[in-house]
Formats: C-alpha cells, structure tokens, sequence
C-alpha cells in the first residue's frame, strides 16, 4: 500500500530513504490512531456536556484537572514524554471540551426558555 509521504522523496540514498519511508509509514499509522481516539474522547465529553446542562453544573471542573495533570505528569515522565508538553496537550484538548460545554449549556438554556413560554 502506498502512504502519500511516498511521495516526499527525502533523500536518493537507498537505506537511509527505506528507512524513513518505513519510519513514516508508521508514523502515519500514530497520527490515524490519535484521530480516531480524539474522536471518541470528543463523543464522551459530549454526553459529560449534556448531563451537565441538565444538572445545572458548571462547564468547567477544575479540582477534576488538577487530579488530571497529576496523572498525565506521572504517566508523561514514565513514558519519557515531556510532562510539559503532556499539559499543554492537556490543556488544548480540555480548552476545547469546555468551549462546547458553554455552547450545550447556552442552548439548553435556550430550549428552557422556549419550554416555559410554549
Ligand atoms: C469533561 C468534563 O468537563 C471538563 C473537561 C474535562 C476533560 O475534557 O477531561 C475535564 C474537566 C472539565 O473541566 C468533566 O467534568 O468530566
């Protein structure tokens, strides 16, 4: 099966291309497997979201972050991954989850609106 980094042709000496082309092939296969898990990561939030507009509960949960980045700066420094940037992985992906957190609650707030003068 081809990848389409085979089309980026990063040097004409043999080994040293296999090996990138191979390096990159599975590299590919990484990046795939972070979208799919992205995706469902995204999918539970959703529902986290929903539950919370229903409950009355604030979008954001920081004592819930902070036992995150406990975690995540443990599980970085066994990986050898840089537990700085684990957080700031952290950070973007949360940052993100709690932009839709407002948006479910503002339209949950809507809907309410519209139930009591329908
Ligand atoms: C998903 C939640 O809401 C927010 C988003 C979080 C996340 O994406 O992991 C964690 C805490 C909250 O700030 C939650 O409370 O569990």
């Amino acid at each position: 099966m081809t990848s389409p980094d085979d089309r980026s042709d990063p040097t004409q000496e043999p080994a040293i291309r296999d090996e990138i082309l191979r390096l990159r092939s599975s590299i590919d296969n990484v990046d795939g497997a972070l979208v799919y898990l992205l995706a469902e990561r995204f999918k539970f939030t959703q529902r986290v979201g929903e539950l919370k507009a229903q409950g009355g509960v604030v979008p954001a949960d920081p004592l819930r972050e902070r036992l995150q980045i406990e975690r995540l700066t443990t599980i970085a420094l066994e990986a050898g991954l840089d537990p700085a940037f684990a957080e700031k992985f952290r950070e973007f992906i949360v940052s993100e989850v709690i932009r839709h957190h407002e948006r479910i609650a503002a339209e949950h707030g809507r809907a309410g609106v519209l139930d009591t003068y329908s």
